[in-house]
């Protein structure tokens, strides 16, 4: 049985517990490998050793040395491309089709982008006026945060983490890395890549474990971190900044959410029909920016109804290889648990069940997989839990709307803004409605077209902080002002 390791130092190493659990595959249930639990001993190592190799070559790097070792973290990536692949999907169970298009290239991807950016970073300068006449020259400069420990979630593992690595490397910081313990195997085999590259030892860091009580839990309570940046679950981002208020950390927070979509009358049915699949039924549904509530106006309600309907029962649920499956499990059976939960509420709630609701029949040897249908309802009140909670699973709620105001209200009216999708050929409305709908990231006619340069959070309950283009820098740097004199 294959053992995966902490990735400390620069080297794999085991933990000194010796204690391991299981990684399992969401595809058929069996055990894929044995994952080393760091303790306490181990997390202080990595964080030792972040600290050291900031204080050594990495820190001493001019800009242009760093970008050119991402360049090669980068390509190392491409050039196992198919390794990545392998492993990713083994981890999530989510089709070969998806993982290749989104995933592994974006991990790549993610490295490039932000070593460029640094290279073409300006900084500010105000001259001023003194008294004596002579003035002075303020300019400011950036240096890295420091040692930044990353807390990654399991639904888009290698894109998630690498997102945060990339602009942190970038800025000359160094990570402590800490994957979901549903996924381990993208960041474990990025160490080999961060070798091959000559990333220094210590500059990037792997801990596996869990959250609470575990290696999430010892690393943001390690005092030697300086911030963490972490995408999850609403309230493990309020744990993480609690055990950050300690010694004043600063924190990035990608939370959950509960994303509307809003149908137009006036809209192209049939880009909205496409974007509203993908964006309700990709990844299983295990996307923050998923669309879990869908307004649609009423004079199209029924037939976007039976067209969303149709689209979801031609999804084609399959294994990772299957060449023709777009539609792949849920990360665990807890997780499905949790989802089914949620498809027995809508029907004691009394909504109509368009599609789905259960568990489709499986051939044999994926019978242990956390297979669930794609799933659509309608009839539910605004209060039910099924359309005010996050679910995060392959389903949504279809509510009509009568009016522009009536779409903004509802789709503002819960505590999270992460994202929005808005469906409309008239621009003046697309305008007007977007910039009223409280969310971090308002899609028009689209669904995750992504821009790495452009600014990338939520709002409300979805998270704190900005990270995307240089708007990462304003997490992962100290901007420094100094003022000369003259
Ligand atoms: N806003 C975004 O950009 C974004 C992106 C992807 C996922 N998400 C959200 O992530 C959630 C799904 O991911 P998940 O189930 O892995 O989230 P999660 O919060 O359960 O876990 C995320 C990570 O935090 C760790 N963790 C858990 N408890 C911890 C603790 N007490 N201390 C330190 N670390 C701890 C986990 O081990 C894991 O590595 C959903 O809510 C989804 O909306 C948000
Ligand atoms: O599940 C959440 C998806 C987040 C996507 C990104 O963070 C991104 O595209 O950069």
């Amino acid at each position: 049985m294959k053992e995966i390791k902490h990735f400390i130092n620069g080297a794999f190493v085991g933990s000194a517990s010796g204690k391991l659990f299981d990684n399992v595959s969401p595809a058929n249930g069996q055990v894929i490998g044995r994952v080393h639990e760091a303790g306490r001993a181990e997390v202080d190592a990595a964080v030792k050793a972040a600290r050291a190799a900031l204080k050594g070559p990495w820190g001493k790097m001019t800009v242009a040395e760093r970008a050119e070792i991402l360049h090669r973290v980068a390509d190392g990536i491409t050039a196992r491309f198919d390794e990545f692949l392998e492993v990713e999907c083994l981890d999530t169970g989510k089709p070969k089709s998806l993982a290749s298009h989104i995933d592994i290239p974006r991990g790549a991807a993610n490295f490039k982008v932000f070593a460029d950016l640094l290279k073409n970073v300006a900084n500010e300068t105000f001259e001023m006026a003194t008294p004596d006449g002579a003035g002075a020259l303020n300019y400011g400069v950036r240096r890295p945060k420091g040692v930044i420990g990353v807390i990654s979630p399991w639904n888009l593992p290698l894109l998630l983490m690498t997102w945060k690595v990339g602009p942190a490397l970038a800025c000359g910081n160094c990570v402590v890395v800490k994957p979901s313990e549903e996924t381990p195997l993208t960041a474990t085999l990025l160490g080999e890549v961060m070798q091959a590259a000559g990333v220094p030892a210590g500059v990037y860091n792997v801990v596996h474990g869990f959250g609470g009580d575990s290696a999430g839990a010892f690393l943001t309570e390690h005092p030697d971190v300086d911030a963490y940046t972490f995408t999850g679950e609403t309230g493990t981002g309020e744990t993480i900044m609690r055990a950050a208020a300690k010694g004043v950390r600063q924190v990035s927070l990608e939370l959950g959410g509960k994303n509307a979509g809003i149908v137009f009358a006036d809209c192209d049915m049939d880009k909205a029909i496409e974007g509203t699949l993908r964006s309700a039924f990709a990844n299983c549904g295990q996307v923050c920016l998923g669309t879990e509530r869908v307004y649609v106006e009423r004079p199209i309600f029924d037939a976007f109804v039976a067209r969303l309907k149709a689209g979801a029962e031609a999804l084609k649920i399959g294994e990772p290889n299957d060449p023709e499956a777009n539609f792949g499990p849920l990360i665990s059976h807890k997780h499905r648990e949790k989802v089914l939960s949620y498809y027995q509420q809508a029907v004691d709630d009394g909504a109509t069940v368009v599609t789905g609701g259960g568990v489709p029949e499986m051939p044999a040897h994926l019978a242990g997989g956390a297979w669930v249908q794609p799933t659509i309802w309608t009839g539910l009140a605004d209060d039910s839990a099924v359309v005010t909670e996050e679910i995060f699973g392959p389903c949504c709620h279809i509510r009509p709307f009568d009016s522009e105001e009536e779409a903004i209200e509802l789709a503002n009216s819960l505590p999270y803004g992460l994202a929005s999708a808005i469906w409309t050929e008239n621009a003046s409305r697309a305008h007007r409605v977007a910039g009223q709908i409280e969310a971090g990231i308002v899609w028009v006619n689209s669904w995750f077209l992504r821009d790495l340069r452009t600014a990338f959070g939520g709002s409300k309950q979805s998270g704190i902080g900005r990270e995307g283009g240089v708007h990462s820098l304003e997490f992962y740097t100290e901007l420094k002002n100094i003022c000369v004199k003259l």
